[in-house]
């Protein structure tokens, strides 16, 4: 919220970062279900004076949105996405507060996965994935909304159909070009839906769990390609474009994609002293680092969308 106070302009927002809460479903036919969710609210509301006039008459406490996190959460009788949730607790916050004037929910799932037992799945038992689904909404009074999901920790590696030619030589340049090395990154993702108000979304409540493993089958398939034969990457940037442009053209409620990939090095093992070499890389050895990395980000839009 932006206000004019004493000749200055003033932004203020407040809200309660990483509630953590978790959501059992058991079903009639013995079938359990949890979500793990971390729950960061900031609501944009009408509450300067409190920090100009000691008047804190307008403000919700951050232990009230705490605590709505969990009512809601008991009141969500049939298992949902998270960014159902998301959307049910902004539109709590934006309508049951007359001065609150839009939410922004921040939610990170935790990817507790059904375990299979002797190749069946089990009814209650649940071991940690790695990659987390993500969302971030923004819900206005007026029931507007922006909807982005997103997935992190999308950690994926290839040992060959890589390579890196034809960059810039100068005084500086070292790097050998190749067509032969490791791809390893760690795809962060966002991507924001066309919904653009809280009435328009699916119906089904789990509509975007389901385009979430759609998204993330788009992302690693691309990366890989066909499980023979692969796909050569002349550069992580080439790949992460062919990744983005696969969600747009695949995944129709989806506007725009935002894409974070690190460039893992796995450097080239050769060791020698004065007299012999011990180990000679023949695309065989190597010294896997994260530090320092390439840092490759890039967004995607479609470009008749209004964002
Ligand atoms: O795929 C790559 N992109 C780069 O921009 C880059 N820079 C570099 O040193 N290696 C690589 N690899």
């Amino acid at each position: 919220m932006a206000n004019q106070i004493d000749g200055f302009n003033f932004e203020q927002r407040h809200g309660k970062a990483r509630v953590r809460v978790a959501r059992v479903w058991r079903n009639i036919d013995g079938r359990q279900s949890i979500v793990e969710w971390n729950v960061s609210i900031s609501l944009l509301s009408n509450c300067a004076a409190s920090y100009v006039n000691d008047d804190n008459s307008d403000i919700v406490a951050t232990d009230t949105m705490k605590n709505t996190v969990y009512a809601k959460a008991k009141e969500c009788t049939e298992q949902l996405s998270v960014e159902n949730f998301a959307i049910e607790l902004g539109k709590h916050f934006t309508s049951y507060y007359r001065q609150v004037h839009a939410a922004i929910v921040k939610i990170v799932e935790k990817p507790w996965e059904r375990i299979s037992v002797d190749g069946q799945p089990h009814e209650h038992g649940f071991k940690l994935g790695s990659e987390r689904h993500t969302t971030e909404v923004v819900v206005q009074k007026s029931g507007m909304l922006k909807l982005t999901s997103g997935v992190e920790g999308l950690a994926v590696l290839k040992t060959t159909k890589s390579g890196f030619e034809g960059f810039i030589r100068d005084k500086y340049t070292i790097l050998p070009e190749t067509r032969e090395r490791i791809l390893a990154t760690e795809v962060t993702g966002t991507w924001r839906y066309s919904y653009e108000s809280v009435s328009s979304i699916p119906q089904n409540l789990l509509y975007f769990t389901q385009r979430y493993m759609d998204v993330k089958k788009v992302l690693t398939d691309t990366f890989f390609g066909p499980p023979k034969e692969g796909v050569y990457s002349p550069s992580v940037q080439s790949t992460l474009f062919q990744m983005a442009k696969t969600v747009l053209n695949r995944i129709p409620d989806v506007t725009s994609v935002q894409l974070k990939m690190p460039n893992l090095h796995f450097l080239p093992v050769n060791l020698s002293n004065k007299n012999n070499s011990i180990v000679k890389f023949e695309d065989d050895v190597y010294l896997p680092t994260d530090e320092p990395h390439g840092s490759i980000e890039a967004s995607l839009s479609r470009y008749w969308s209004k964002l």
